[in-house]
């Protein structure tokens, strides 16, 4: 594993590596760039074959948080977290707490949230040792778990998607393939079951498909099935990387819309469903409903703000079909342009010495 090729390559700022033995903690932050602000991205707890495989996954999604962030208009940098172990065993109070320290010993560069197989009860054991945590249980005037924004967000930019491939957003009578129910595609299925979609649901963990099937009238199909459903939308929501030649084969959907990050196993995928036709609408783009929650709760707001801010996100996946048809390029180029553009700008203009740097004066001056 060559650590600094890859940094290299992608142009990332910083990687820790955490451990500690007492806890049995072995976890990573990323750190890709904080132009636009400090690096906010959440921590994901997950099972990883090998190290290797836990890199490559905090690395992408680091770096998908600074295009996340850019194109959302916020102030916010790119990182991410990852913990190595099983979610649903390996969880302990000790570990989070030293996680939590290493999180403080970065001094604000980077800010962590929830994400697979973490939750807001997990973010307050954090917050027992740094302020540089958001997502915490709601309560004095936090807002909360931000999975719900998140999910609001995918329901709007699922619609722009609907909008653009039938010439409706509506998706009464619309089938929804969900890949994965957890804590953003639950209140996802909600606002899709409410509108009159079917749902066809899978996920690794029985008890989170019936939940589904129990609430929502889903249909379900076994994990490796979903790809084949005969459906208008597919709809990931799990983990990223599932985008690829062999499942492009399979879908019979019209839209790509989820909240999984990185979806695109590669960008040559993203070009292929554009050849194909099917409309992706942009991971990053779509399920940005939970950093705005994040910054509007760093920043002072209001619900009512953050809620309108993430109804926005419709507009946001029109734009982006429109520069993809305007340049005739696939929506997942279409989308970096957005963020690149914005990211080039705030380079060039946060040049100038800020009275917060006087500490490098000081040492000069010694
Ligand atoms: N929580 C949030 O606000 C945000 C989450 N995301 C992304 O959305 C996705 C889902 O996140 P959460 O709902 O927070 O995670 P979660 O851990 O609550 O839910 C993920 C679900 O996917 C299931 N799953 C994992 N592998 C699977 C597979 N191969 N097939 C079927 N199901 C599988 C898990 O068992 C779990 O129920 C992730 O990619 C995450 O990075 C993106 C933006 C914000
Ligand atoms: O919304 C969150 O869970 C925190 C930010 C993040 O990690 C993400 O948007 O993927």
């Amino acid at each position: 594993m060559q650590i600094f090729d890859r940094m290299v390559t992608d142009d990332y700022e910083q990687v820790v590596v955490c451990q500690d033995k007492a806890s049995g903690l072995k976890g990573i932050i990323a750190i890709h760039d904080t132009t636009l602000g400090p690096a906010l991205g959440g921590t994901r707890m997950w099972n990883y074959h090998s190290e290797e495989e836990a890199f490559t996954d905090v690395l992408r999604l680091a770096k998908g948080m600074t295009y996340k962030n850019a194109a959302a208009g916020l102030s916010l940098g790119g990182g991410k977290a990852v913990i190595i172990g099983d979610p649903r065993h390996d969880k302990k109070e000790e570990l989070f707490r030293a996680f939590g320290r290493f999180i403080e010993g970065l001094n604000g560069r980077y800010i962590t949230a929830e994400d697979v197989g973490t939750s807001s009860k997990d973010m307050d054991v954090i917050f027992e040792e740094t302020n540089y945590v958001t997502g915490i249980t709601d309560e004095s005037g936090k807002s909360g778990d931000p999975s719900p924004m998140t999910a609001l967000g995918v329901y709007h930019g699922m619609k722009a998607a609907a909008n653009e491939a039938f010439g409706t957003s509506d998706l009464l009578g619309k089938t929804v393939a969900v890949q994965g129910v957890g804590s953003v595609s639950y209140p996802l299925c909600q606002h899709l079951y409410e509108e009159g979609a079917s749902l066809v649901v899978t996920d690794i963990h029985e008890d989170a498909v019936q939940r589904a099937v129990r609430d929502f009238n889903a249909v379900k199909v076994a994990p490796d099935e979903i790809y084949e459903v005969d459906c208008d939308i597919f709809c990931p929501c799990a983990l990223g990387g599932i985008i690829k030649n062999d499942t492009i084969k399979k879908l019979k959907a019209k839209v790509i819309a989820g909240s999984a990050n990185n979806q695109l196993h590669t960008n040559e995928d993203g070009d292929l469903l554009f050849q194909k036709g099917i409309i992706y609408a942009p991971d990053y783009i779509i399920n940005a409903g939970g950093v705005i929650q994040i910054e509007v709760e760093l920043t002072g707001g209001n619900k009512e703000k953050v809620q309108e801010k993430v109804k926005n996100i419709y507009n946001t996946v029109q734009n982006v079909f429109a520069i993809s048809k305007r340049d005739k390029i696939p929506t997942y180029k279409a989308a970096d342009t957005l963020a690149e553009e914005r990211l080039e700008k705030l380079k060039n203009s946060r040049r100038q010495f800020l009275r917060e740097e006087q500490h490098i004066l000081r040492k000069i001056s010694r």
